[in-house]
């Protein structure tokens, strides 16, 4: 169980995420929605400890992560995967390496690429390929897959973390609709097959409503929503993205994977 209380976080004297407190049950799949600058990435890179919260706290089975120090503070990193709009891979390196470059979070300090990954790290890494359909392509530079199969990949790197969240901030924001729910199918499937709690954050509402089991809808930093997709009715997104950037009538088609919606939504 992930339970967040009254977390905060403000740059300069911008609240970034405010007053923010939910519980999430192991398992979940919670997909969270917000016009850009909401708090969205803000909310997951406070989860994760990239970025330091102003106040508040964030207990993840028991334990208060945002106390944290030195090794415990590392392994934490190291049970939560990150997957970024951007995929991360090192493009040079095959599918294998950077898929192995997720194992590094477990070697601590002085690990570095050149040391020789065990044979049931390797084998590890192969299956979590395997699992996204991706075996074929291990021996082929990262930098020659498409943006689907190397979010992909980027996704058996976070599995071969044995993570114990999985973090996703946009990460089908730059795939085409097809690739992009192959990503939000693997996505599911770790959720459904592993238990693996998954807070994947989405400039799409359709999407949110397909894949996810609860949505959490944030403006200003704060919590607007917060239950089943089937509770995200017209007056809730009007006021997640506000009247006057949708003229009052939310169109669920420009929220389709086809257009980034917020963006498109805040120049209509
Ligand atoms: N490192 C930072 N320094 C200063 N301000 C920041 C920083 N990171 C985020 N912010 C501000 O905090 C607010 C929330 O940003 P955040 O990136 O969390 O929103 P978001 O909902 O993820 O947006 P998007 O969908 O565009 O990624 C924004 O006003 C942003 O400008």
């Amino acid at each position: 169980m992930l339970v967040v209380n009254d977390l905060r976080k403000t740059f300069g004297r911008r609240a970034a995420v405010d007053s923010l407190s939910l519980s999430i049950p192991t398992g979940q799949m919670v997909g969270v929605i917000g016009r850009s600058g909401a708090g969205k990435s803000t909310f997951l890179r406070l989860i994760n400890r990239l970025i330091e919260p102003t106040g508040g706290s964030i207990a993840f089975d028991g334990t208060d992560v945002t106390r944290l120090t030195g090794r415990d503070l590392r392994l934490w990193r190291a049970s939560c995967g990150m997957i970024f709009q951007q995929f991360n891979l090192i493009e040079r390196m095959d599918v294998l390496t950077n898929v192995l470059v997720g194992r590094l979070a477990h070697h601590g300090f002085g690990s570095s690429m050149a040391r020789a990954f065990s044979a049931a790290e390797r084998a590890t890494a192969i299956r979590a390929l395997d699992r996204l359909d991706l075996a074929p392509q291990a021996l082929q530079r990262a930098g020659t897959l498409s943006g689907g199969q190397q979010q992909r990949v980027a996704i058996a790197r976070a599995l071969v973390q044995s993570p114990r969240l999985l973090l996703a901030d946009e990460p089908i924001a730059s795939l085409d609709p097809a690739n992009a729910a192959r990503v939000m199918d693997a996505l599911r499937l770790i959720n459904r097959e592993d238990g693996i709690t998954v807070i994947v954050n989405l400039h799409t509402i359709d999407t949110a409503r397909r894949y996810c089991d609860r949505i959490v809808a944030m403006r200003d930093g704060r919590i607007q929503f917060d239950g089943a997709p089937d509770g995200l009715t017209g007056a809730v997104l009007a006021d997640t993205y506000g009247d006057s950037a949708v003229g009052g009538a939310i169109d669920e088609a420009i929220t389709s994977t086809e257009l980034p919606p917020v963006r498109q939504l805040e120049t209509a």
